[in-house]
């Protein structure tokens, strides 16, 4: 018991240092920090992080990581390489169809925004986007779908493409790996324990934001919502005037990106607006936070600018999961990152489906 306010104590202090230096002069990254978060998944169930001093750290590292960069690596996800590899493999493999082929799950409103979009047809910040994709959110079919969405925009089901014939179960197999619940042969964790990769990370950043583990479950993230893009980004043609993916911040808690090696076309903006490359680190996953993390760290963490650059000569593809709040969180500052960054609200709270419904329809026009 004493030992654990002891932790506690200490995480408040570093969060006061970390806000100290916040205010009193911006200090810019340089490079996005690789941390291995296998001691998080270690345990069975929650880890008891206060008697751990490797999860302690973990936790350190990735308090650091958001204050200060909003971008990491993962390593030691449990993920298996081969899975994460296959995914991106059967992508390749989709995008190189043809128009017709591709546009058999055409993404329309009647999908709930789910399926192909051809190169061009996502905007950001009213400019289009060089890539094409394939959007799934959530399936929300009318059997699961809460009432009270029952008439929502993002109502729909999610279109899978027939070819490549393994495309589906692979990235069904891919999905639970990063969500919920799996244990491969190749899985760090012995015995079908379920790996939980954003549940774990988000615990972490609950305990160092809080001082407890499950600050996100419940009613705020207990039911996760998500997003799964295939994205595929041709080589730009005119260098100057396209973009892969125009800046912007993430909509939610944590982007998981499984990008392509070899290639860098992924950057982020630092604190004094210069443009990082997020190379690929072979076997990584690239996280960042998105804009409900703001919300609720009160401004402690802030989403970083990102956009994707694809000046190679090579087509390149990334997937990203996001893991996001409850559809209907409300979403409003901590009471203990407030008491840390001067006592009031810094943003207006939201609802996290609102938040996402608003950004989907703006993106397609
Ligand atoms: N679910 C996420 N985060 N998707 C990001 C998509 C790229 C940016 C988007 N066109 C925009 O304008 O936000
Ligand atoms: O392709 C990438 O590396 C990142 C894509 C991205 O930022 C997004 O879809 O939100
Ligand atoms: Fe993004």
């Amino acid at each position: 018991m004493l030992k654990a306010r002891s932790v506690l104590s200490g995480i408040k202090r570093r969060a006061q240092v970390g806000n100290l230096k916040m205010t009193m002069a911006k200090i810019s990254f340089s490079s996005i920090p690789v941390i291995d978060i296998s001691p998080l998944l270690e345990s069975r169930s929650t880890p008891k992080v206060q008697e751990n001093s490797n999860t302690r750290r973990v936790i350190n590292e990735i308090d650091q990581a958001c204050r200060n960069v909003g971008f990491f690596y993962v390593q030691g996800h449990g993920v298996p390489l081969d899975m994460m590899n296959q995914v991106r493999q059967l992508a390749h493999e989709f995008f190189t169809l043809s128009t017709d082929e591709k546009y058999k799950i055409k993404m329309s409103s009647a999908s709930g925004w789910r399926g192909y979009q051809r190169v061009g047809e996502n905007v950001t910040k009213g400019v289009s986007d060089m890539h094409e994709a394939i959007d799934f959110l959530q399936d929300y079919d009318g059997g699961d779908f809460p009432a009270f969405l029952h008439d929502h925009p993002l109502h729909g089901r999610n279109l899978w493409p027939e070819t490549p014939t393994s495309f589906r179960p692979v990235c069904k197999e891919y999905l639970s790996a990063v969500q919920e619940a799996y244990c491969g042969k190749s899985c760090i964790l012995a015995g079908g324990i379920s790996l939980d990769l954003g549940k774990r990370i988000m615990q972490a950043i609950s305990l160092a934001l809080t001082g407890v583990h499950d600050s996100f479950e419940g009613s705020r993230a207990g039911s996760p919502f998500w997003l799964f893009r295939v994205i595929g980004y041709p080589p730009l043609e005119r260098k100057i005037t396209e973009v892969g993916c125009g800046e912007h911040t993430d909509y939610g808690l944590l982007t998981l990106v499984n990008q392509d090696e070899g290639i860098r076309a992924l950057q982020v903006k630092n604190q004094a607006g210069e443009w990082i490359w997020a190379d690929p680190v072979p076997g990584t996953f690239v996280v960042n936070i998105g804009d409900m993390l703001k919300i609720w760290s009160n401004g402690l963490y802030m989403p970083t600018v990102h956009r994707v650059l694809n000046d190679n000569s090579k087509y390149r593809v990334s997937v990203p999961y996001f893991y996001e709040p409850n559809f209907d969180a409300l979403v409003k500052p901590l009471d203990s990152c407030k008491q840390v960054t001067g006592g009031e609200s810094k943003f207006a709270s939201v609802v996290y489906g609102e938040h996402l419904t608003k950004k989907v329809l703006n993106n397609f026009k």
